[in-house]
């Protein structure tokens, strides 16, 4: 899997390259250089914003390449190249071309504008000078290749400071960041390509990565997973617990997705009302009623447990929750499970993932939401080692951890930012670890198989749950 790393572990990782192609540190802004070169877009005319470090560096580099290539260059330098230092002052001085310090008129004589103002070491948000220039990059028609990363995105985090380039295409050079697949990061690097410069990836296997990418190839465990000689109960016996009053339809998308997902008995608990509806709105269902709290539930045989998709916060919701989560099941926590385990101090030791959206991690760990989102691996992590479970951080690059690794979603889109695609993946991830599969292989597979539904559909607007269970099966084919 594809490893992402924090903007710290970039000078280290620089070196061990630099090393490994046997050059220096300026020879190596020089390839970076060439690397992104090679990604621009057709143009005749090209605009390149400098900023006071490297990634300015790798600008200078690429302006005077463009140069030789008889483009129509000119360099915007945000900071003059007398008080830059290192490789950067180094690129400016070998650059023969035209250089203003002010914005150009006329942004839009340019066919492309490259951003080289802020790489790994952007160290807060862009004001002034750099705000400016940034509003200005924005405004020109031109296509904008981002130099590593969008400036004003942060690395670590995929926090975009306000303002934020808004690339076209971004080219990261010798490896990718959190920043560039989770939170804001997919609104702004446009397409993004990671150039590794032909330095393989063992050079700097001794650098512990902050995450991993997420592959479509995890699925093909799935393609594989049935035997011929195999029955239902080989599949797995599940329970699916929630629906207080008027939210039925939230276990049922759950049940579904888990019946799809390949799970071989399923059983929703509900109340004693809404029970008989399960198998008319679907047959493959079975149902359990649950009055509240004066009823001791028989808890039949289940594998697994996916609680908590519309379950409430009543005295029924909060019964129904006490006597499952004490029930000793490998449970799936999702949705209103989560908000009552965030009210009680028990030890939850049946938890073998949750799935919390940042509202819901929000409320386990006594924050506010931006705090989640300002730094979501932080968040993924700091759940996982608490409550020691697989935890899925649902959104934008939904985050995957079990307290010692990290993984990131790179696909999905908006069209998933619709009531009851989480119920969904709650369903989806039950299902596979009814089957047998571990709560984090169920979770990356669901999480993947989940996202790659919604590219698959393509649709640009939403995708509602129940047509995103129906069209789960065409991914594996
Ligand atoms: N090392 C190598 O061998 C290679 C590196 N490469 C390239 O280098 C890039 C990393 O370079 P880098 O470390 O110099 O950081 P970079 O992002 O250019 O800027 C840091 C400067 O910006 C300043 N600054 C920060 N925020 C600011 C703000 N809001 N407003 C104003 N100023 C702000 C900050 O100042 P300070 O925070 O110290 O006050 C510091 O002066 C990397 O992304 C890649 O493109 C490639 O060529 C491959 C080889
Ligand atoms: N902008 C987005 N990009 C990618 N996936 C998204 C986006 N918005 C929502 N999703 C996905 O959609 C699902 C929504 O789950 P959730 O918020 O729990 O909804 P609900 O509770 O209504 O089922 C999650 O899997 C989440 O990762
Ligand atoms: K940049």
């Amino acid at each position: 899997m594809q490893p992402l790393y924090r903007s710290q572990q970039t000078k280290p990782i620089d070196a061990a390259a630099a090393d490994y192609l046997q050059i220096d540190s300026y020879q190596l802004m020089q390839r970076a250089a060439l690397a992104v070169y090679r990604h621009l877009p057709d143009c005749e005319t090209l605009l390149v914003v400098t900023g006071p470090g490297n990634n300015g560096g790798d600008g200078w580099v690429l302006a005077e390449l463009a140069r030789q290539d008889h483009k129509k260059v000119l360099v915007w330098a945000l900071q003059k190249p007398a008080t830059l230092s290192g490789d950067a002052a180094k690129a400016a001085e070998d650059y023969q071309g035209e250089v203003v310090y002010a914005a150009p008129a006329e942004p839009d004589q340019f066919d492309v504008v490259v951003d080289a103002l802020f790489g790994t070491g952007l160290s807060r948000a862009p004001g002034g000078l750099y705000q400016d220039a940034i509003e200005y990059i924005n405004q020109c028609q031109a296509k904008v290749l981002s130099v590593d990363i969008p400036s004003g995105l942060v690395g670590d985090t995929g926090v975009a400071y306000i303002p934020t380039v808004q690339a076209d295409k971004t080219v990261a050079i010798l490896n990718m960041m959190p920043g560039h697949i989770t939170a804001d990061g997919r609104d702004y690097c446009g397409e993004l390509i990671l150039d590794r410069l032909a330095v393989p990836e063992r050079v700097y296997a001794d650098i512990d990565p902050s995450a991993y990418v997420l592959k479509q190839a995890m699925l093909n465990l799935l393609k594989q997973a049935r035997k011929h000689n195999s029955h239902k109960g080989s599949y797995g016996r599940l329970l699916v617990a929630g629906g207080q009053h008027g939210m039925l339809g939230a276990v049922l998308l759950c049940g579904t997705a888990a019946l799809v997902s390949g799970a071989g008995l399923i059983q929703l608990i509900t109340t004693q009302e809404q029970a008989p509806w399960v198998p008319v709105h679907r047959p493959e269902l079975m149902a359990l009623g649950f009055t509240g709290s004066e009823h001791q539930i028989h808890i039949p045989p289940a594998d697994v447990l996916i609680l908590g998709m519309g379950l409430g916060s009543s005295q029924w919701s909060k019964a129904l929750w006490q006597q499952l989560m004490t029930a000793n099941i490998p449970t799936v926590l999702d949705a209103d499970g989560l908000n009552l385990l965030a009210d009680c101090d028990e030890a939850a030791d049946s938890i073998a993932v949750m799935t919390p959206h940042p509202k819901e991690a929000a409320r386990l760990l006594n924050c506010a939401v931006k705090d989640i989102q300002a730094d979501r691996i932080k968040a993924v992590e700091t759940l996982a080692k608490r409550y020691q479970c697989v935890v899925v951080l649902k959104g934008s690059g939904t985050i995957i951890s079990d307290g010692e690794e990290n993984f990131i979603c790179p696909y999905g889109s908006a069209d998933l930012a619709t009531a009851g695609t989480g119920d969904v993946l709650a369903g989806m991830i039950g299902g596979l670890m009814a089957q047998g599969f571990s709560a984090l292989q169920s979770a990356q597979m669901a999480v993947v198989w989940h996202a790659l539904t919604a590219d698959h559909c393509a649709l640009g607007r939403c995708l509602t749950a129940s047509d995103l269970i129906r069209h789960l099966p065409e991914v594996l084919i």
